[in-house]
């Protein structure tokens, strides 16, 4: 058994809300289901909430990524007895997942995120999802809806068209407020994305095709021809077979690659 953590005030800043509910917490170690010899990847550890059952289900091999320095030797008492527990002190937002796998087996990064940083977190994951096998994420369920949204529904967006172009996106559970300390004021929820072996729809130019999505989106009400003024006309877009009055929740990430590519092919 492992020391308890020193006393800890939760900080705001570092959107620490504790996971305390024992049975959320072996439910979310079950979804991941970790296993001995992988590359197991904890952001943000905390007090240790999940880290304990990971590490014990991981096999005594876990890395954490913790901002709070307050957290570090709270940390370092509760798991001393691991000698592959491996604790990296930084900021996940500028952490190089790619270095970190270096030659190994690809990353399975999990974490209660801080909520008040998961999206750039998750965009900055997206991008080193060559490094990753697969990672789940507690979330504000509101962010787990748009990263799952289909489209034509009102959460399908900027964030849904960038998670699901690399990853397959599952939402798992919801989570309730009273599972933390402190209580967030909003419902939580668990998400997987498994980065895809082959992308189903690549852009011949994905940073084009992520501006273009950027810019469709800029105005959810209006059409795409007047989101898209000045990027592309509305009789390239009826060649594309894609009609210039649609809104842009409605558009499939195949036809948003479709527009892209043309794009890409003029510029070329
Ligand atoms: C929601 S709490 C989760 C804590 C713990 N895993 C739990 O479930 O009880 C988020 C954790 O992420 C840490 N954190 C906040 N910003 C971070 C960042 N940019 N990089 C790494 N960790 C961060 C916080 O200090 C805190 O430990």
């Amino acid at each position: 058994m492992s020391s308890r953590p020193p006393m800890h005030r939760a900080r705001k800043r570092f959107g620490q809300n504790f996971l305390r509910d024992t049975g959320i917490i072996s439910r979310i170690v079950r979804a991941i289901d970790p296993r001995a010899g992988e590359r197991l990847v904890e952001i943000g550890p905390g007090q240790g909430a999940l880290t304990e059952p990971l590490i014990e289900a991981a096999g005594g091999a876990l890395e954490v990524i913790e901002l709070d320095r307050d957290l570090i030797p709270g940390l370092r008492v509760q798991f001393f007895q691991y000698p592959d527990f491996v604790i990296h002190e930084g900021d996940a937002l500028a952490f190089d997942f790619a270095a970190l796998r270096g030659d190994g087996p690809a990353l399975r990064v999990v974490g209660n995120l801080p909520y008040n940083i998961s999206t750039p977190l998750i965009v900055h994951l997206l991008e080193a999802t060559g490094a990753i096998a697969d990672m789940h994420f507690m979330l504000q369920k509101e962010v787990v809806e748009r990263l799952a949204a289909e489209p034509g529904s009102t959460h399908w967006g900027r964030l849904s068209v960038l998670a699901q172009y690399h990853c397959r996106v599952e939402s798992l559970f919801v989570v309730p407020p009273e599972a933390f300390v402190p209580q967030p004021k909003v419902e939580s929820a668990i998400v997987r994305l498994t980065p895809h072996a082959t992308l189903p729809h690549p852009a011949k130019d994905p940073a084009l095709l992520f501006d273009l999505v950027r810019e469709a989106f800029g105005q959810r009400r209006k059409t795409l021809r007047n989101n898209l003024k000045g990027r592309v006309s509305a009789e390239a877009l009826e060649a594309l077979g894609i009609d210039p009055t649609r809104r842009p929740q409605t558009l499939s990430i195949e036809e948003f690659v479709r527009i892209a590519d043309h794009l890409a092919e003029e510029a070329a």
